[in-house]
């Protein structure tokens, strides 16, 4: 090998590892939420809203550094290249920079809380994180009991949603719900797929996730149903009023559902093919998050 082809094989190796495509799970509550309290009360903070995009980017690297410190003590990374552990083979680095990383995330919250006078934004978030420590940290690892997709539902649906719309209007709603079972069901989506590859070393070190409990066929017949449901409920909101008429938009995402569907159905036995399936859904659930947004901020100028 070149010395040209190793460095692009390491920066392969730490692109995989950083993962910057998932950091659009933590945006999106982010982007949904204050869309839809400025449509429905006109408010919008721009400094609130950057402030807590940084915050919620860095939560997200502390639970995933602080993922690869506590996979590795467990071996279930021992195949992972990828992991940053084993990528710098010093895991007490890595635990350090993930701890700064959630310090800095919990200051910018802190910031939020003490600009309104109100910590109800920081208790929110604090229980997202405790959600978070518990899917990996000991000893309580849920994720390997196979409860880590419902921790992922509510920590970025209802959680994140509810914390983003009160952090720009100091109120809660139930459009702002609705669009949060919907955001917490596409980002369960992400981490119900990044398992179908993974089951050998799943079994090997423990971990029950649903892909292991269930198998990868019953496992992909899932996946159509759960894309069918977040439409129905974007039906039901547009039905109750609750969604304004421009939010029809997010059919659009129809589409990518359909590719993430297929993609999984047809692969969901062949580890080697299956393996970016994850990705697959964080095309639905950008594009889904995305239509939404636009169809709340639409909706505001267009009425
Ligand atoms: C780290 C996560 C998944 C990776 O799991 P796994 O170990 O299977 O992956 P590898 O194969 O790559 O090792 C995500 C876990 C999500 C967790 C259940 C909930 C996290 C909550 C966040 C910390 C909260 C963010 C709040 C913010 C948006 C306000
Ligand atoms: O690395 C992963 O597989 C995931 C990382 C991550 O931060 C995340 C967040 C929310 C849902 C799923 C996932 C992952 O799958």
């Amino acid at each position: 090998m070149t010395t040209q082809s190793v460095n692009q094989a390491d920066r392969k190796l730490w692109l995989a590892a950083i993962k910057p495509p998932m950091y659009s799970v933590a945006i999106m509550p982010m982007v949904v939420g204050s869309a839809i309290a400025y449509a429905e009360t006109g408010q919008f903070d721009s400094g609130i809203f950057a402030l807590f995009l940084l915050a919620a980017v860095l939560i997200l690297a502390w639970e995933n550094l602080s993922n690869d410190v506590f996979d590795s003590e467990t071996g279930i990374d021992v195949n992972k290249a990828h992991s940053v552990v084993n990528l710098t083979r010093n895991r007490r680095l890595v635990f350090a920079l993930a701890n700064l990383c959630l310090g800095l995330g919990i200051a910018g919250i802190v910031a939020i809380a003490l600009a309104q006078q109100d910590p109800t934004v920081l208790a929110i978030v604090l229980l997202c994180c405790g959600l978070g420590y518990m899917y990996q940290g000991p000893p309580f690892r849920l994720g390997y009991q196979g409860l880590g997709e419902v921790l992922c539902f509510f920590s970025f649906g209802p959680l994140a949603m509810g914390a983003a719309y009160y952090s720009q209007t100091q109120s809660w709603s139930w459009g702002s719900q609705m669009a949060g079972v919907m955001v917490g069901l596409t980002t369960t989506l992400v981490l119900f797929c990044s398992h179908f590859h993974q089951v050998d070393d799943d079994i090997a070190a423990g971990k029950r996730s649903p892909i292991v409990r269930l198998g990868t066929k019953r496992g992909a017949a899932l996946i159509p149903w759960t894309c069918g449901l977040v439409f129905a409920i974007a039906a039901l909101g547009l039905l109750l009023g609750l969604f304004p008429i421009w939010t029809a938009l997010v059919f659009g995402s129809l589409l990518s559902a359909w590719r993430l569907s297929r993609h999984v159905t047809r692969y969901h036995d062949q580890p080697q093919r299956v393996f970016n399936a994850k990705f697959f859904a964080i095309g639905f659930h950008s594009w889904s998050g995305v239509l939404l947004s636009l169809g709340f901020w639409l909706s505001a100028y267009g009425g």
